[in-house]
């Protein structure tokens, strides 16, 4: 699996997604989310397959544990690098998950890594306490979740760069922190609450970045992305 800066393909069509790859002449690694798989289906991770690229496949799965375990076999059978469900599944879903890849996976061929989502980016600790009534710290909550998908011998989490130093700590450096929210010094957050920089990002901890609107709104988005892997390299 690459370590070069995760591109959010949040587009409507396989079109969209296309055309916004073409003036790229690297192998990247690319992410398809709900937008995009819930129109295109397999087909779109099959192609971008083809095409050389790594792909994040994030469903976040969220159900009981026999719904997602089938469901992850099937998963399994597409070819892509990572996947994630949603921690607050549990310890058993998790562990269904990934037993589920595992026997989706066709022998002799690399199970795709998966990881846990722990609280949104999009989530602010009042919120979390006010909707979810969990009564603690964001940072908590998150390491919390991080310690229960290592228990279920999941690859690792997503978190917000805010969070990772300190998971890296609790569960290993090895175990993959992926943090969206990532924004340029003078981006907008949107709808994002925990964000920080690539730099800040390499620096306190995250594995992976993964970006979206920096680089896909972006006038010019070559040029985003090579802002940004220089950012993320050069704190290496
Ligand atoms: O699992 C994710 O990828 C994810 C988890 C999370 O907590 N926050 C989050 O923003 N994401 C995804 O990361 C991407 C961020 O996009 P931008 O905010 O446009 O950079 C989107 O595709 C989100 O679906």
């Amino acid at each position: 699996m690459k370590n070069s800066p995760i591109i959010a393909l949040d587009f409507a069509s396989a079109g969209d997604a296309y055309q916004f790859l073409t003036p790229f002449e690297q192998s990247l690694f690319v992410k398809v989310g709900m937008e995009l798989y819930l129109q295109e289906g397999p087909s779109i991770v099959y192609k971008l397959k083809e095409m050389g690229h790594d792909v994040f496949l994030d469903l976040k799965l969220h159900d009981i544990p026999n719904t997602v375990g089938h469901a992850m076999k099937g998963l399994a059978r597409l070819g892509a690098d990572l996947v994630n469900v949603h921690a607050a599944g549990g310890v058993a879903m998790m562990i269904a998950a990934r037993e589920g890849l595992d026997a989706g996976t066709a022998a002799g061929s690399k199970r795709p890594s998966i990881i846990a989502v722990t609280q949104l980016t999009s989530t602010s600790e009042l919120q979390m306490q006010q909707e979810q009534l969990v009564q603690t710290t964001i940072d908590a909550s998150v390491v919390h979740y991080a310690e229960l998908a290592k228990t279920a011998a999941l690859d690792g989490v997503v978190c917000s760069v805010l969070e990772a130093k300190k998971i890296a700590s609790v569960c290993g450096e090895e175990f993959l922190r992926v943090t969206p929210g990532i924004r340029l010094a003078e981006g907008e957050a949107h709808d994002q609450v925990r964000v920080a920089t690539p730099a800040n990002a390499r620096i306190l901890g995250s594995s992976h970045i993964v970006v979206g609107r920096a680089i896909t709104k972006a006038n010019d988005p070559v040029q985003a992305y090579e802002t940004i892997l220089k950012m993320w390299e050069e704190n290496a």
